[in-house]
């Protein structure tokens, strides 16, 4: 039987410090809840001393939340401890966190404080939290830059006092990892009460060592880790709750621990985190980052193809992925290509004619750094003349013209049934406009229910992506475009759902494609 990792997620307070990520109650309570869907043992909700707001979130998370610890952060200050002890009150189970630095520098420089005074003043601050509860946390700040005699000596004295978890913070980021595991079996070894308190790790990414660090400090007797979803935090950030639980849970063969995490809610989690911070989680970050899962380079698609563990030790879809992504590029090879053809439904006969395709998508692949569906299809000749003699409408040319002052304007020219037709519109904008042109040609009568675009990658150059829905008597159809230009884009997922319901009316009346 493993031993129980505590995952301490500290999103809402050291991931707050981040400056630029302040969130708002609303805010943290939608995060806690998420937090709580992905069964995190500790949510340290805020610093209730900090100001009323934070008070009030960490009072409404200890409300709302059910399933998982609350915890507010206190100094060793009377007001700080009183105001964390109020602001749990309401949680099921609640927790005060009390730190007080322990460096010499942080001592000296800082606090202008002695040695003795902030042993006394730690020991003081424990009392003072258990006067609230029985579940507290004290955490020697700066412990990465303490002495080890020192610490020693302050972490006897507030477990002696009532502290439950001891929480070793690198708090600069300046531990390494075999330095940082040392520390932790020194720390269990030489306190003669160390058995009757957790200990815990929190460590900051200066050195991008955090997740390293927390993991030695696991090896080495740590039972709790304290981190924050996409790493966010102060500076460089903090250890990343979804690589922490992963390592742990992909490398059972190490770590004689494992956790509670639901691992199917992290990608969630990362999205709400990043989506409220508005911090976009970089594409190549471990877990969560829109390439951790995908595979451009042909050797990697062809070995994943043939069996997903060549190339991945982790289940896209035990993180929230839907599935693992191929992404058809100019790194790719045959095998993926010919398997993404067939999936859009399109065989080759000849080996000539897979091998003649795949020069074209190579040569595309040099001019544009990603190939979708939609270039894959027209890219193979034969399908092209079948989609053209499946499809009653196809676009031919567009062109749009806005001016501040005037209405916008759109000519659009069409292939439709058998006929090339034109026809110049005017909108409230110019893919209004667009759409009015194209309706004006088909006479589809279908109303537009809904319409959206979102861009494939960053910038403004990126291909846009376009979703038009268009109901007619009861049936509904969704038609996509993309293109670099999204009025084109625009139109192409008119005509797209315009196809779609025409061919949908004559072969299944009551279906929603
Ligand atoms: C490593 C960490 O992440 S620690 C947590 C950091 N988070 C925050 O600081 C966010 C919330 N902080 C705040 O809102 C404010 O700093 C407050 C409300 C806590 C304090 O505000 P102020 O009273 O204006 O003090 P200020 O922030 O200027 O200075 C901090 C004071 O706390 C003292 N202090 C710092 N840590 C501690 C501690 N753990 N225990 C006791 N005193 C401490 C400092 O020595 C300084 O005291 P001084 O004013 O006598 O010199
Ligand atoms: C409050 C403490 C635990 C902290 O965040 C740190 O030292 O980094
Ligand atoms: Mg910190």
């Amino acid at each position: 039987m493993k031993d129980h990792l505590v995952i301490f997620d500290t999103t809402l307070r050291d991931g707050e410090q981040s400056p630029g990520a302040s969130m708002t109650k609303e805010e943290k309570i939608r995060i806690a809840k998420q937090l709580e869907r992905l069964n995190v043992d500790v949510i340290e909700a805020g610093f209730p001393a900090a100001s009323p707001g934070d008070f009030d979130s960490v009072q409404a998370v200890a409300s709302v939340v059910k399933d998982s610890t609350i915890c507010g952060l206190a100094r060793a200050v009377a007001n700080d401890i009183d105001r964390a002890g109020e602001a749990i009150k309401p949680a099921n189970s609640g927790r005060i966190h009390t730190f007080i630095a322990t460096s010499p520098i942080h001592m000296e420089k800082k606090l202008r404080m002695s040695p003795d005074e902030v042993v006394e003043r730690a020991v003081w601050a424990v009392k003072r939290a258990r006067n609230y509860t029985d579940n507290v946390e004290f955490s020697p700040e700066d412990a990465g830059r303490s002495e080890p005699d020192f610490l020693c000596r302050v972490i006897e004295a507030a477990i002696k006092a009532g502290a439950t978890t001891i929480n070793i913070p690198d708090t600069v980021g300046y531990n390494v990892p075999k330095q940082f595991g040392l520390l932790f079996r020194e720390l269990l070894e030489r306190i003669p009460n160390s058995d009757q308190a957790i200990f815990s790790a929190h460590c900051h990414n200066d050195l991008g060592l955090a997740v390293a660090n927390s993991l030695a400090a696991v090896e080495n007797g740590a039972r709790q880790v304290e981190c924050t979803i996409n790493g966010l935090g102060e500076r460089a950030g903090n250890t990343a709750l979804e690589e922490i639980v992963m390592a742990v849970k992909t490398r059972q063969d190490i770590f004689d621990v494992d956790t509670r995490i639901r691992t199917q809610e992290i990608l969630a989690a990362s999205r709400l985190v990043s989506n409220i911070t508005g911090f976009a989680v970089q594409p190549n970050k471990a877990i969560v980052g829109a390439n951790a899962f995908a595979h451009e380079s042909g050797i990697h698609q062809d070995g994943v193809l043939k069996h997903r563990e060549t190339y991945e030790i982790m289940r896209a879809e035990d993180v929230g992925w839907s599935t693992n992504k191929m992404v058809m590029g100019k790194h790719s090879g045959r095998n993926a290509f010919k398997t993404r053809l067939e999936e859009l439904g399109i065989e080759f006969e000849t080996e000539q004619e897979l091998n003649d395709a795949f020069g074209r998508f190579k040569e595309l692949a040099d001019r544009k750094h990603e190939i979708y569906d939609e270039d894959l299809q027209s890219l193979v000749t034969d399908n092209n003349i079948q989609r053209v003699e499946n499809e009653n409408y196809r676009l031919i040319s567009l062109k749009v013209s806005t001016e501040t002052g005037e209405d916008p304007q759109a000519e659009v020219t069409l292939w439709v049934k058998g006929q090339e037709v034109s026809a110049l519109s005017y909108g409230s904008g110019v893919v209004d406009a667009t759409f009015k042109a194209i309706e004006s040609m088909v006479e589809s009568g279908a109303s537009l229910e809904l319409y959206s675009v979102s861009n494939v990658t960053n910038g403004t150059d990126s291909m846009g992506e376009t979703a038009v829905r268009l109901e007619k008597g009861g049936r509904i159809v969704n038609g996509q475009g993309s293109d670099t230009d999204i009025v084109t884009a625009s139109a192409k997922a008119y005509i797209n759902a315009l196809n779609k319901l025409e061919s949908e009316t004559r072969a299944h009346p009551q279906t929603t494609v």
